[in-house]
């Protein structure tokens, strides 16, 4: 129902002159310019009232759905969403607000916004009509400067075309001859950071045995995907000041400045935003910069490499560059958006696992002992890993799962409805925001039970619950989505998020840096703890 503001303005100076020509007496001070602003401004005005009161109070086809109390006349429930944590209010209002699988909320100036509530509702949007519900342009142009436009926002005919393509890069066939990578770069972690609490001068760390382990993990995730997705060590477990790590920890930093330039960009035309002379502007357009070459290095030393027949990878860049599907420019937006969603989520993913062993101590030892019984030590550098070895131990899946169910990485994300259509019958008009959100999906009690907000590995432990955790529809876990625009990195990302798992509570007793700890999460693309995890940790010899 938006109304471009270039047409309201077109339409003011065409007004002022009709009045300035035929009906003088009614200009504004006998001038063109301030008839012209007042039209306009009128017009504002009353596009602004039909827009944020008259159209979702009284006319929108969605007024009629059931909407969480406390919403304020012109902000809606903007000020609960903003405040909390992403996807925190989302999870309360699952269970408090009585629905048929789909809640209306409304964001600033009363945008609507539909939260999925149910697997049939889910299944609508994320599979069987997948390609009516896309991604929001705010989304392709505000992530696409940073992760490319590759597979990850492309839509439609394209979007199937790629993911064809990319798909045996990441089939398990191809995934399980990378698990001695993962284990490699698991055990180069695992070691650099003992050194580290050895050597505490270490910059970057504190003088003790404390590590912020969210630097840890996306150092680590960084090379994993440069090694296994790419064919190019960066070495940034190796160098605590790696550039590109510190590139993506500071445009992925969910600071206030971010945040209020992402809600400006609800309102303001990016171009205008991207203008402003802001310190985040320069760092974001240097960090594309960087993130680019990167790329296009990779890209022409890949090609020249495959040239001279001295293809010895198998990785995802090699993939795509062989099925000759794929220009230059596409390559380097593909690897753009595979360095961005393929570290930082596992990173994310490893963060959490890591505070839930510092709150759960019987877990972790438990845990320790399965590890230690059942791999060979870390310490051992000839010692091989397959896949079997990893993927056989239950209690390290079941608490794998168990993090990403209850502190799922990525918290929300959005769809907007292409045309008019409906979800579970309601009437949906096009440009309707979507919100899709693992966070309270996979912790609401209709689908998990009473205790669904609880950490318990043991609900993926005993027949058949390895990989439904005992809940009923397989939309309960909603971590990687489902559907044809689901993770297409999920096996890879499980792989690699459980050797790193495996490698550090095999090796480190962990507790919290302050055992008094309050969460405090930064919402953003991947959920954290604001300001790091600081944890202790000691290293547990014997493996
Ligand atoms: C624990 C780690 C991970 C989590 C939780 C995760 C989660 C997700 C989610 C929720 C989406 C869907 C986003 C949306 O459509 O709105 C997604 C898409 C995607 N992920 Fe992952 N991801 C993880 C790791 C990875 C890794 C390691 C890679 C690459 C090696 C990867 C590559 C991608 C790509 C390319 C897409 C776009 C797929 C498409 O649109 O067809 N992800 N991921």
């Amino acid at each position: 129902m938006a109304v471009q503001k270039r047409v309201l303005l077109l339409d003011s100076i065409l007004l002022s002159l009709f009045v300035n020509q035929y009906a003088p007496a009614y200009s504004v001070c006998h001038s063109f310019y301030w008839t012209a602003t007042a039209l306009f401004s009128a017009q504002v005005l009353l596009h602004a009232i039909w827009s944020i009161i008259i159209y979702p109070k009284l006319l929108s086809p969605l007024r009629h759905l059931p909407t969480p109390p406390g919403a304020s006349l012109i902000l809606g429930h903007f000020l609960t969403v903003s405040k909390a944590a992403t996807g925190e209010p989302q999870r309360e209002w699952i269970e408090t607000v009585p629905n048929d699988g789909i809640i209306k909320y409304s964001f600033l100036f009363n945008d609507d916004r539909v939260l999925l509530t149910s697997p049939k509702a889910l299944a609508e949007v994320l599979v069987h009509r997948n390609y009516e519900f896309i991604k929001p342009s705010r989304m392709r142009t505000g992530l696409g400067r940073v992760l490319g436009i590759g597979i990850l926002l492309a839509e439609g005919d394209e979007h199937k075309r790629q993911r064809r393509t990319l798909m045996p890069a990441f089939s398990f066939r191809h995934v399980k001859d990378l698990y001695p990578i993962f284990w490699d770069k698991s055990r180069e972690m695992v070691e650099a950071m003992d050194e580290a609490v050895r050597k505490p001068d270490i910059p970057g760390e504190k003088p003790s045995s404390v590590v912020e382990i969210g630097n840890w993990a996306s150092r680590a995730t960084l090379d994993i995907i440069g090694v296994a997705g790419l064919g190019q060590d960066f070495h940034a477990l190796a160098d605590p000041n790696n550039e590109l790590n510190q590139t993506y920890r500071s445009i992925f930093t969910n600071t206030p400045l971010a945040r209020a330039m992402q809600l400006l960009g609800n309102f303001v035309p990016l171009w205008i935003l991207r203008a402003l002379p802001l310190k985040r502007n320069q760092e974001i357009s240097d960090a594309i910069k960087l993130i680019k070459s990167t790329c296009r290095n990779l890209v022409q030393s890949k090609k020249q490499k495959l040239e001279k027949g001295e293809r010895t990878d198998v990785d995802i860049l090699s993939v795509a560059i062989e099925s000759g599907g794929f220009s230059d420019e596409d390559l380097v937006n593909q690897l753009m958006t595979f360095l961005a969603a393929g570290h930082e989520t596992t990173a994310s993913a490893l963060i959490w696992a890591t505070y839930l062993m510092c709150l759960h101590p019987e877990v972790q030892s438990r845990l320790r002992q399965e590890i230690r019984g059942a791999l060979p030590s870390i310490s051992d550098r000839n010692a091989k890993i397959s896949s079997t070895d990893i993927d056989h131990l239950p209690y390290l899946n079941a608490v794998c799962n168990e993090t990403m169910r209850v502190f799922s990485p990525v918290p929300i994300t959005l769809r907007e409805a292409a045309e008019d259509t409906t979800i579970l019958d309601h009437p949906i008009p096009k440009g309707t925001t979507i919100i899709i959100c693992p966070w309270a999906i996979n912790s609401s009690k209709t689908l998990w039970g009473e205790d669904a907000k609880e950490f318990n590995p043991d609900r993926w432990m005993g027949p058949g619950r390895a990989n439904t955790g005992g809940a009923d529809s397989n939309y309960s876990f909603l971590t990687f989505l489902h559907g044809p625009r689901s993770c297409i990195g999920k096996d890879f990302a499980k792989a690699e998020f459980a050797s790193l798992v495996a490698a550090v509570v095999g090796r480190f007793e962990m507790e919290l840096e302050d055992p008094n700890m309050i969460l405090d999460i930064s919402g953003g693309i991947t959920a954290k703890p604001r300001g790091g995890l600081f944890v202790k940790i000691k290293p547990i010899e014997g493996w």
